[in-house]
C-alpha cells in the first residue's frame, strides 16, 4: 500500500503540473475517502493544496470530524457554509413547482440531497478558479462501480485518483496516511440525510462490494443489488480522467 500511496501521489502531480494548474482542492466532509485525498494532495503539493469545509444543513459533528481530518494532515483549509445557499434555491423551486401542483414530496429527499451535492461542486470549483487548482474527486472502486454518487454532484470533479481502490483498501491507506481512527471507523454516509447511512440506503454493504470487486463468492441479494446499481449508472461514468490499475 506504501507503494500506491507513493504511485498516487505522482500520479496527481503529473495531472496538475499537465494541466498547468498550480495545485489541488478537495471537499472535506469528515469521511474517510476526503480524509484520504485531503492526505494525498497535501504530499503532492505541500504548499499548493486546500481543503474546504462545506456543512449544508449537516450534522455540527461532521464538522469537527472534518476539522480533524484538516488537522491531521495540516492541510490549509476553508469553511463555507451552504445551508442558506441551499434553502433559498430549494424554497424556490418547491414554491414553483408546488403552485402548479406538480411538487412531487415523495422524490423530494433525493432532489434535496443531490442539491447539496451540486452546490458543493459549484462551490469546489468557483474555489479552484482562484487559486488555479485542480478539483480532486474522492469515489472509491465500490462507490464508483455502483454510481453511489450525485451525477455533476461529488462525481463532478477533474480526476478520481482512488477509482481502483476498495473501500477495504482506502480504510488501509487511511491508517498508513494517518487519517485518525474515529474517522477510519465511522459508518460511511454521504450526510445527506439525517441518520443517513451509505449501507443502510444502498442495501447491501462495501464488504459486500468489495468482495463482488476482488471476484469472490457473495450472496445472489447483494450480488442483484450491486448490478442493478451498476447498470443504472453507466450514464455517471466516463466523466472524469482516472489512472491506470496499478
Ligand atoms: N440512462 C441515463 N442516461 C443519461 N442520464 C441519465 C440516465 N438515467 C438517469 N439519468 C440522469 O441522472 C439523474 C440521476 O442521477 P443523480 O442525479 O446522480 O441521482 P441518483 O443516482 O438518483 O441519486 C444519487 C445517489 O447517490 C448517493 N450519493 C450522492 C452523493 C454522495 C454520496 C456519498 O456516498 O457521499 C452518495 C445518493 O444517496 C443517491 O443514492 C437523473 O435525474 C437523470 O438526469
Ligand atoms: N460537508 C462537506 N464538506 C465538504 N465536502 C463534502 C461534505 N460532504 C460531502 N462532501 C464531499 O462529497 C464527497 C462524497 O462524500 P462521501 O460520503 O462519499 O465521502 P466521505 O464522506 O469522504 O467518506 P464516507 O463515504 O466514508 O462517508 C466527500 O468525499 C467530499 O469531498
Ligand atoms: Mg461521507
Amino acid at each position: 500500500m506504501e507503494d500506491n500511496i507513493t504511485k498516487l501521489v505522482e500520479w496527481i502531480r503529473e495531472q496538475v503540473n499537465g494541466a498547468g494548474l498550480k495545485g489541488a482542492i478537495v471537499g472535506v466532509s469528515g469521511g474517510i475517502d476526503s480524509a484520504v485525498i485531503a492526505h494525498l494532495i497535501k504530499r503532492a503539493f505541500p504548499e499548493s493544496s486546500l481543503g474546504v469545509i462545506m456543512p449544508c444543513k449537516s450534522n455540527p459533528k461532521d464538522r469537527e470530524d472534518a476539522l480533524r481530518v484538516v488537522e491531521s494532515c495540516n492541510i490549509d483549509y476553508h469553511t463555507i457554509d451552504l445551508t442558506e445557499t441551499h434553502q433559498i434555491l430549494f424554497s424556490a423551486m418547491e414554491s414553483e413547482l408546488a403552485r402548479k401542483k406538480e411538487w412531487n414530496e415523495e422524490t423530494a429527499r433525493l432532489g434535496d440531497a443531490n442539491t447539496r451535492a451540486r452546490l458543493r461542486m459549484t462551490t469546489l470549483y468557483a474555489v479552484a478558479n482562484n487559486y488555479g487548482y485542480m478539483v480532486v474527486g474522492t469515489d472509491n472502486a465500490a462507490e464508483w462501480h455502483t454510481g453511489y454518487f450525485t451525477k455533476y454532484g461529488d462525481g463532478g470533479v477533474d480526476i478520481v485518483p482512488l477509482v481502483h481502490f476498495t473501500k477495504g483498501e482506502v480504510r488501509e491507506m487511511a491508517k498508513i496516511l494517518g487519517v485518525p481512527d474515529s474517522i477510519v471507523s465511522k459508518a460511511p454516509s454521504a450526510g445527506l440525510w439525517e441518520n443517513q447511512t451509505d449501507e443502510i440506503e444502498m442495501g447491501t454493504t462495501y464488504d459486500m462490494i468489495d468482495k463482488y470487486l476482488k471476484g469472490e463468492e457473495i450472496p445472489k441479494k447483494d450480488q442483484e443489488i450491486i448490478e442493478r446499481m451498476h447498470n443504472r449508472t453507466e450514464h455517471k461514468r466516463n466523466i472524469a480522467a482516472s489512472p491506470p490499475k496499478f
